[in-house]
């Protein structure tokens, strides 16, 4: 019953923020169905370019996967912090209005199956040659939109059907608006205990008992580069003593992957953290190894942009605690469309087909869910 009223006042306060134009962020921890909201009064958003900056703040980061002119990282201040409920926020809320519209975007384009498929003939073509050891190829499948008033519940249901996942949805008005369940933590750290994860290597669930699954040597290497690199990344920073757990078979909808976690009560300063986020972002995960070559090979490849898919997004307190996840199983909301994002880690021994299906499975993450809304 409390559950129920919960869930409408936190359907009112988005649907509210929405029909006002308020920059906002709402997003549920994973293992957790307790809801954040954070709502910023003004359009006189933070640009970063260094996370130290956000020392002492309290708000939520959306950061690209590469910071360009179009695509800064944002920094949403939490003029109003939703996290209990009383009766008289909406009431106040109503009296804050931005009169920014939202543009339709033109540029949107989704990827053809043809146009994958030479993309990835381009990435083995390197990989084959020893240039690089990994790279992820991405594409945007296109989905039609979501009117802005079915958004809020959107949402809602995402954080139902994925309790495993940090879900999250963001309205920058005139800017942006991202909705997303993601898997994989980026940097989390909370009391002097830090922790990152090593995620990569999909497969599609076919067990009951996901520990058996048999994985191939294609994803437990590409997996492996990612546990190596935070590895370097740690001993870089002067982190030796930290513990390492897996890797180990976890589920994320209707895919597996292989997952290891680090962990250390390392004793870092903010300015440590922000340094040891700029090392992780982007990981072998969602960019490559070597990392320029890899960005390299994708800005040739890729024939989109990616926006925030890859970048990263979460809470940071103002006693420099943060929870930052990476922006995966994502869409970008505009008028008329959503735009999935989805990519997976390509090595020399990548087979295309497989490559493709696994991006397939990928979008079932946010279709399944969409597919309730589209037909409702
Ligand atoms: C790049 C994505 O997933 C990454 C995270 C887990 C498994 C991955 C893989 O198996 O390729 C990717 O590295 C995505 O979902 O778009």
């Amino acid at each position: 019953m409390k559950e129920d009223f919960v869930l409408k006042k936190t359907e009112a306060v988005l649907t509210t923020c929405l029909a006002n134009h308020l920059a906002f962020y709402a997003y549920k921890h994973p293992n957790s169905q307790h809801i954040e909201i954070g709502i910023q009064k003004d359009m006189d958003l933070l640009k970063y370019t260094d996370f130290a900056d956000l020392d002492g703040l309290s708000g939520f980061v959306m950061a690209p996967f590469v910071s360009t002119e179009q695509h800064s990282s944002w920094f949403i201040r939490d003029d109003f912090n939703f996290s209990s409920f009383g009766d008289d926020e909406i009431e106040l809320l109503s009296q804050y209005k931005n009169t920014i519209e939202e543009k339709e975007d033109k540029t949107v384009t989704g990827s053809k199956q043809d146009e994958y498929f030479t993309q990835i003939a381009a990435f083995l073509d390197e990989l084959k040659a020893g240039s690089l050891e990994k790279a992820i190829l991405s594409r945007i499948q296109l989905e039609k939109g979501i009117s802005e008033v079915k958004r809020a519940a959107l949402f809602l249901q995402l954080c139902q059907c994925y309790p495993h996942a940090f879900v999250s949805f963001v309205s920058l008005p005139g800017i942006c608006s991202w909705m997303g369940a993601s898997p994989e933590l980026l940097f989390k750290s909370q009391n002097n205990n830090s922790e990152t994860v090593a995620l990569a290597g999909t497969l599609p669930i076919n067990k009951d008992h996901i520990q058996e699954t048999e994985w191939g040597n294609k994803e437990i290497e590409e997996q492996a580069f990612v546990s190596d690199y935070i590895e370097r990344v740690f001993r870089d920073n002067a982190i030796c003593d930290y513990e390492k757990i897996g890797p180990y078979t976890v589920q994320a909808g209707q895919i597996v992957h292989l997952k290891t976690d680090f962990r250390t009560d390392a004793n870092l300063s903010f300015k440590n953290k922000a340094r040891i986020i700029s090392a992780l972002h982007p990981t072998p995960a969602v960019c490559g190894l070597p990392k320029t070559k890899a960005l390299d090979l994708i800005k040739r490849v890729e024939s989109h942009d990616r926006e925030y898919y890859a970048g990263f997004w979460g809470p940071v307190h103002a006693n420099g605690d943060c929870a930052l996840y990476v922006n995966l199983r994502t869409m970008k909301l505009s008028e008329n469309h959503l735009s999935l994002f989805v990519g997976g880690g390509i090595t020399a021994d990548s087979i295309p087909q497989k490559e493709w299906e696994e991006t397939q499975h990928k979008a079932q993450t946010l279709l399944s869910v969409i597919n309730q809304f589209v037909s409702s």
